[in-house]
């Protein structure tokens, strides 16, 4: 079947669905986004693409931002990064503070918050200041998606850092383990900032295909990471990348993926493409509920989950 018919189908089959779930208010900027938004892109390794819907619908990619990020340490880092920021699934909430309490400070893994706040706090320290490590990660995005126009929304920027009072936790109970080098106010500032970046689909999709071709990003060539890292970010995502309902999302969809608040998912096919979906009503865990079913239908259709 042609992808860009595959596509078609997919957006008349979750039509009915649009509706279902609740976009987020905890960040008061993103409350008031239409929930009946759909739109889905495909970039395949050669750079051409195929979108459907609002594939063109510049969002917040919240969550999603973790990725570079992690990638931009683990590449500064290497296996250094691991005494900071865990590799298992956390079975919670991503911004859940108990399991921190009681694993003295380290995250479980660089997609829940806490995690993602260790990770700028290493690229804060690494570049020597906040404004840096953020221009740092866009200047990363703007590789990866090999679009320089790429930038933040300030709104929602400045209502996160308005209403960040459980990331504020966060960041303070793992300074007071010790795991945390510099000012919190200072590093949350570039985790905020990165989460408050705006895409399309059309720009995730193709920003992902490094981590579809080991690490190399097949149009630009370029090498980015190593295959070692790409396979880990990778695993990550299928265990990691929608908190607790990872597990549901990996034996529904069968492919890497991650997950913002803001509605859009992105997921890898290795060696072929990758994918991103937008459409902000979330599910009780924080995660676009039509987006996971239409890469359910995707993979259900293509064949093309990993497994
Ligand atoms: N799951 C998400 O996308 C959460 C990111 C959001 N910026 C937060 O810190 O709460």
């Amino acid at each position: 079947m042609k992808l860009m018919e595959v596509l078609n189908e997919i957006h008349q089959q979750v039509l009915p669905s649009l509706g279902q779930g609740k976009v987020a208010t905890y960040i008061p900027a993103l409350a008031n986004v239409d929930p009946m938004q759909f739109g889905m892109a495909i970039t395949l390794n050669d750079g051409q693409y195929y979108g459907v819907g609002s594939y063109r619908t510049p969002f917040s990619i919240q969550s999603i931002s973790k990725v570079f990020s992690y990638t931009l340490a683990l590449r500064t880092y290497q296996d250094g990064l691991y005494k900071r920021v865990w590799r298992e699934p956390s079975g919670n909430p991503f911004n859940s503070l108990v399991q921190l309490e009681y694993e003295a400070g380290i995250p479980r893994n660089p997609f829940i918050n806490a995690g993602a706040i260790v990770v700028c706090d290493s690229l804060v320290s690494h570049f020597n200041d906040h404004e840096r490590a953020f221009n740092e990660i866009l200047g990363f995005i703007h590789q990866c998606s090999g679009d320089n126009s790429i930038t933040i929304d300030e709104v929602v920027a400045k209502s996160e850092m308005a209403h960040g009072f459980r990331n504020i936790a966060l960041a303070n109970l793992m300074k007071s383990f010790d795991n945390f080098d510099n000012d919190v106010n200072t590093v949350l500032q570039t985790y905020f900032k990165h989460c408050s970046i705006v895409m399309n689909a059309q720009q995730l999709s193709r920003s992902m295909l490094y981590l579809a071709n080991n690490g190399t990003d097949p149009i630009s060539k370029k090498q980015l990471i190593n295959a070692t890292q790409a396979k880990r970010i990778n695993s990550l995502m299928l265990t990691c990348g929608h908190y607790d309902a990872s597990g549901d999302f990996a034996f529904r969809v069968g492919l890497p993926g991650k997950s913002g608040v803001g509605g859009g998912i992105v997921a890898v096919v290795p060696g072929k493409m990758a994918i991103a979906v937008y459409s902000p009503a979330l599910n009780e865990y924080g995660n676009s509920l039509v987006g996971t079913k239409a890469l359910e239908l995707f993979t259900t259709k293509t064949g093309l989950s990993i497994f």
